[in-house]
């Protein structure tokens, strides 16, 4: 061998030792300056029980596996220590609670309202929407947004929903009598009815289906999956370096697309002075029209079917006097009009507000109507009382359901809360502590600021100390006035809870009960499954990663509904 050969062999072998002779000094100088700078979170941290992890990594090695394998593996762990937990993924740390006390001292709090460093993964997307902006920007959008959630305006929109359900049971007809994915027919079925109740738009008009667009969201959140539970995915600038990023933005594209349509339109309209939705409703199917002059006036609770227990109430939950006459608008009239006005909301900002609420609205809500389907294929007696009750409701008949409809679906709404309980869509929340606080289940535990705060939702569903020793079993009893009366309020928390709660809440109820009554009128739900053997899989909404799978069949007591596309 040449020595040039020679010297071309040896040359790598010095560089690696040469980086590596670095390496090992720069990692200990870092880990003395983060050990140095941030003792105070150390010590306190300390203090709370967690698994051991490795110098510098901590415990990433936790998060290898799929996410079916993550989330078991969590959901595990939870039952070795107490309700409070800590993690360390690198310098990061992650806090569990569970105790619905200390939940409700950081969820109530009008200080601790800042999301985790992880939402990041979601700007490129959402911007500085809702979910993610916080201090005064979060603050007016929030005062602007919520009031087109009220149920004065939500009851403008059950002839869409009704519409819309229809149209999805009719197109659930071809896959009759075989086992197929629900989760796609609510997915679609979402995305179109947000379109043309909150966005007010002709789905028909978009030239682009809600299927396209829910699948791109289902895509962008297994990437943003990859992002949260992948170290190496983490950092900006090592993430747009990959194909996946690439991947990313297409699928962006695809998305902010529709949004862009959408605005665009509404736009268009408002400058003809057309307000409203201008989606088209079929005669038959005008309800709400004969039903207003029977409740136009909707008081705080409206029974217990979209209001909250007292320790809940949030800004959705105000007396119909106390929204102005100007604020009673859908949600795209009215920031289409603020921003005509200039003050509180820009271009940009509507966008980021639209693409938000379109995400938020539609893959949470996929996912409740989903489970619900999978449980009352797994439950038959269960879907035998829900039926019973709605044919005490509606005697036969295929008419719509009205608003007061809904406030009687007392079973269904409970099997619905239920299913919220065991399968909350948005299984975990975060926040980050800009300051320590001090649990109220355990005075020698101090939340360190800087700390990230996970409140553990599907596990404190879950706790048998609250629940039951069948707190694992579908039992829409849970949901009886007396035991519901009886838990802690933030024992029970799918939509959050507080100043930041889910400006949907009530819409999403309303929607659900209209949606799911319908196609439950309509087929028999059946599967072979039961809970027990669902895959879940918590990426940002918890879903089943076997696919909802059910099948479904015409009931004959019931007249067929007439719902052809419209
Ligand atoms: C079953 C359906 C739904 C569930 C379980 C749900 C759950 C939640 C939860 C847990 C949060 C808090 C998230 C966090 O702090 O990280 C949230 C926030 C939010 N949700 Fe929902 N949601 C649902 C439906 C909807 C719908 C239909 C809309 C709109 C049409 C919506 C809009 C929002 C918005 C804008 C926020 C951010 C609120 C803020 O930070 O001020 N959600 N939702």
């Amino acid at each position: 061998m040449s020595s040039t050969a020679v010297n071309n062999v040896e040359r790598p072998f010095a560089s690696t030792t040469v980086f590596l002779t670095l390496l090992v000094p720069v990692l200990g100088l870092f880990y003395i300056y983060w050990y140095v700078s941030r003792r105070q979170m150390i010590e306190l941290a300390d203090k709370i029980p967690g698994p051991k992890g490795l110098p510098i990594f901590g415990n990433v090695l936790e998060l290898l596996g799929n996410p079916n394998e993550i989330f078991n593996k969590f959901y595990a762990k939870s039952f070795q220590y107490g309700r409070t937990a800590k993690l360390w993924v690198g310098p990061r740390l992650l806090i569990f609670l569970t105790d619905p006390r200390d939940v409700e001292i950081i969820l109530s709090s009008h200080v601790h309202i800042d999301k985790s460093p992880e939402y990041r993964f979601f700007k490129p997307w959402l911007g500085d929407g809702l979910l993610i902006s916080t201090g005064s920007k979060w603050r007016a959008h929030r005062k602007l947004i919520a009031p087109t959630f009220h149920l004065n305006v939500l009851k403008s929109f059950i002839d869409l929903f009704n519409k819309n359900s229809r149209e999805t049971v009719h197109k659930m007809e071809k896959e009759l009598g075989k086992e197929f994915d629900c989760h796609d027919y609510m997915s679609e079925a979402t995305v179109e009815i947000l379109l043309e109740t909150v966005m007010g738009v002709s789905k028909k008009t978009q030239n682009q289906s809600g299927y396209d667009y829910a699948m791109a969201v289902m895509k962008l959140c297994d990437i943003l999956h990859l992002r949260h539970t992948k170290l190496w995915f983490r950092p900006d600038i090592i993430f747009n370096l990959t194909n996946t990023a690439k991947y990313q933005k297409q699928l962006i594209k695809v998305i902010h697309s529709l949004t862009r349509k959408v605005i665009q339109k509404k736009k268009t309209d408002f400058e003809r002075g057309i307000r409203g939705s201008t989606a088209e409703v079929p005669d038959e199917l005008k309800s709400y029209k004969t039903e207003s002059n029977v409740s136009n006036k909707t008081n705080t609770l409206e029974g217990t079917s979209y209001g909250q227990s007292v320790g809940l109430k949030d800004d959705l939950d105000v007396d119909d006097d106390d929204v102005g006459e100007r604020k009673r608008m859908a949600f795209l009239d009215l920031m289409i009009e603020s921003s005509q006005n200039g003050v509180v909301i820009n271009d940009e900002e509507i966008k980021e507000q639209v693409d938000t609420i379109m995400f938020e609205g539609h893959d949470t809500t996929a996912a409740a109507s989903s489970f619900f389907l999978c449980q009352m294929a797994a439950h038959p007696d269960i879907q035998a009382r829900v039926v019973k009750e709605l044919d005490e409701i509606f005697q036969g008949s295929d008419r719509p359901a009205t608003f007061t409809d809904t406030l009687e679906m007392k079973y269904l709404e409970r099997c619905l809360l239920e299913t919220l309980r065991l399968f909350p869509p948005v299984p975990i929340i975060a926040r980050q502590l800009q300051q320590n606080v001090k649990l109220a289940s355990n005075q020698e535990y101090v939340l360190p600021a800087g700390a990230t705060i996970i409140i553990g939702t599907f596990k404190i569903h879950r706790l048998e100390e609250i629940y039951g020793p069948n707190a694992e079993h579908f039992n829409p009893d849970n949901f009886l006035p007396e035991p519901a009366a009886n838990r802690h309020y933030y024992s029970f928390i799918p939509f959050s809870a507080g100043p930041r709660s889910c400006v949907g809440r009530k819409y999403a109820m309303l929607k659900l009960k209209i949606l799911l009554s319908t196609i439950l009128r309509s087929y028999e739900i059946k599967s072979n499954l039961k809970e027990n053997d669902y895959k879940l899989q918590g990426d940002i909404i918890l879903k089943r990663s076997d696919g909802f799978r059910i099948m479904a069949e015409k009931r004959n007591f019931i007249k067929e509904i007439g719902c052809k596309t419209v």
